[in-house]
């Protein structure tokens, strides 16, 4: 595999990661691993009753995930070919920490590290970083009807949540390149040079 082959884009919700990733997936050529949305059958049941919910849409997400990237070892990485998609398999981790407690957390726990321990790893993830405003801000813009009333203290704790899960993969998985990016300031969407800036970071990494 060569250097750079896998990218992950990664942020908490409404960072910016789907735009992003189509927009170099585009630009660079490079097929695109889209998380599925509107399909999920739990998503808006979810944010009407997280507790009620929360271990279906946990392991409907993992199961399509590693499903996805299963497909993806076998079409794409095992092929020496790049790949890149909007989400890193360790989201998963992320979300269930704070939706799942007691006994449904350890059952879902030990099935994430079965199913997840020989799944490829990015080479290279984007993390694009926002704060409160500009995340509600987006999700507002966007105008998905299940996300208007999310709990802004869920979403406040998923930012939190992201910076300490890049940190721990930036130890756990050191030969992962992490490139930051401050979603708050950096528009890619409306200024074309932005964006032509990240396009010049990643190709420097995939050299
Ligand atoms: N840098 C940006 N500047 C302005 N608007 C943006 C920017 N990035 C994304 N948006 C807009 O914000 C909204 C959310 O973006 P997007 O769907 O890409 O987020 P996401 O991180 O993939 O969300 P989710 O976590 O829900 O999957 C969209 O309407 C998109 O057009
Ligand atoms: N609980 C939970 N666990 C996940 O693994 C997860 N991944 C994404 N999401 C939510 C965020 C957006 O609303 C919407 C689209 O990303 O789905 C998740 N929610």
């Amino acid at each position: 595999m060569s250097t750079g082959s896998f990218i992950a884009v990664e942020g908490p919700i409404g960072a910016g990661k789907t735009t992003l990733s189509t927009m170099l997936s585009q630009k660079l050529n490079i097929p695109l691993l889209k998380e599925i949305v509107e399909e999920n059958p739990f998503l808006g049941k979810f944010y009407d009753n997280i507790e009620e919910w929360s271990f279906q849409l946990e392991m409907f997400f993992l199961c399509n995930r590693y499903k996805q990237l299963e497909d993806t070892t076998t079409k794409y990485i095992q092929h020496g070919r790049q790949v890149i998609s909007d989400y890193h398999i360790y989201k998963n981790l992320i979300f269930a920490q704070r939706t799942l407690s007691g006994v449904k957390w350890e059952k879902y726990r030990q099935i994430y590290h079965i199913l997840t321990g020989d799944l490829p790893k990015p080479d290279l993830i984007i993390y694009i970083r926002a704060d409160l405003q500009t995340l509600l801000k987006r999700i507002k813009m966007r105008g998905r009807s299940f996300e208007q009333n999310m709990d802004t203290a869920y979403l406040e704790q998923l930012i939190i949540d992201y910076d300490h899960a890049m940190a721990s993969l930036a130890e756990s998985e050191p030969d992962t390149k992490i490139i930051t990016i401050d979603g708050n300031q950096i528009d890619f969407v409306t200024h074309r040079e932005q964006f032509d800036l990240i396009v010049s970071e990643v190709k420097e990494y995939m050299k």
